[in-house]
């Protein structure tokens, strides 16, 4: 099978990546690492969630996040709501996409949004409504499309069932997420296959977590069956509050280092990359969680 010419990255470490930092993260470094994400090329950042606070505290800087960050024409920051009360907060702080986040098992979906996947299709219709009268654009995400913390297996059908309840709710992007990092590539080529005959392949993304260090390799099987579209994290920062052990997605330095060896085209520079999971990976005082990040940082002390 041949490979896309060109990728989307979608930057994710900003709101994915810091939500389950336990420290406190000052907006300004928040906002800081956004700029310097938007200066790198990213044509779209996952820059804020508008949730319960008792929840996930560390987002509940996002309204000032979003209100100071440098926007770039053209660049789409994407917020995530969970429901009314955070679509409104994030018509308020001028988001560009808002994402709606459910899961392909229920034991998660419990877990992480508090109600059933069928409870939380019917939160996301009023949310999917108002986006559209608000000419926002909306992104479904779904969780533990590849196994689940707390149920193990989670069928592909399982998962392909949520795909078209998004797609009925008008998601123009719909990430498949391997949110525990438990995807190997056969399966993720079967998931990702299964999936995309529910809704059109070019607007479906593989969001990897690679706690089981598959994430990279994963990213190539689902090339290879036509997926041009996947999440990462600068500096592989993150995991998700509700799955246990869960590390970072799969470190953005890393996938940009296998597109570029691959002659894949994404528009965003490396280095600039680079120096922003240097520049975040500071603050919290550890390393990246990069291979490729660590390694062209060292390469430059000489
Ligand atoms: C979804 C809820 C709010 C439901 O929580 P709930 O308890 O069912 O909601 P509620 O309506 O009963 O409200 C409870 C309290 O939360 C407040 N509240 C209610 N909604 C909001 C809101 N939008 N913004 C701010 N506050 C809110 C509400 O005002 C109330 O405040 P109180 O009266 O107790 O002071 C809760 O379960 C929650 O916030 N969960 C956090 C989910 C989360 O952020 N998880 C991590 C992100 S998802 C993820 O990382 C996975 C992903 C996307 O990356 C893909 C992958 O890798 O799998």
């Amino acid at each position: 099978m041949t490979l896309p010419s060109k990728v989307k990255i979608v930057e994710v470490g900003p709101r994915d990546g810091l939500q389950n930092e336990k420290e406190t993260i000052p907006a300004e470094v928040k906002i800081e690492l956004v700029d310097r994400l938007t200066d790198a090329g990213f044509i779209n950042i996952e820059a804020a969630s508008f949730v319960s606070p008792k929840w996930v505290p560390q987002m509940a800087t996002s309204a000032e996040v979003m209100d100071k960050i440098r926007r770039k024409p053209g660049v789409i920051y994407s917020a995530l709501t969970p429901n009314m009360k955070g679509l409104e907060a994030a018509i308020a702080a001028k988001a560009d996409e808002v994402v709606i986040f459910g899961a392909a098992s229920e034991a998660f979906s419990q877990k992480n949004i508090n109600c059933s996947i069928a409870e939380s299709i019917e939160r996301f219709r009023d949310v999917a409504q108002a986006a559209k009268q608000h000419h926002i654009r909306l992104r479904g995400s779904i969780s533990c499309s590849f196994g689940c913390p707390y149920q193990g297996e989670v069928p592909a059908d399982s998962v392909a069932d949520v795909v078209r309840r998004l797609r009925e709710l008008g998601c123009d992007e719909i990430d498949i997420a391997d949110t525990i990092g438990v995807g190997t590539p056969k399966k993720v080529q079967a998931v990702m296959e299964r999936v995309a005959r529910e809704f059109p392949i070019e607007r479906l993304s593989g969001h990897f977590h690679d706690t089981y260090g598959q994430a990279s390799a994963n990213i190539y099987a689902s090339m290879e069956v036509g997926i041009a579209i996947f999440h990462s994290s600068v500096a592989g920062l993150g995991g998700c509050p509700y799955a246990k052990g869960a590390t970072g997605n799969v470190s953005t330095e890393d996938v940009l280092y296998l597109m570029n060896g691959l002659g894949i085209d994404t528009g965003i520079e490396l280095d600039k990359v680079v120096d922003a999971g240097q520049f975040i990976s500071q603050h919290l005082g550890r390393k990246a969680v990069s291979r490729a990040g660590n390694a062209i940082a060292a390469k430059r002390l000489g």
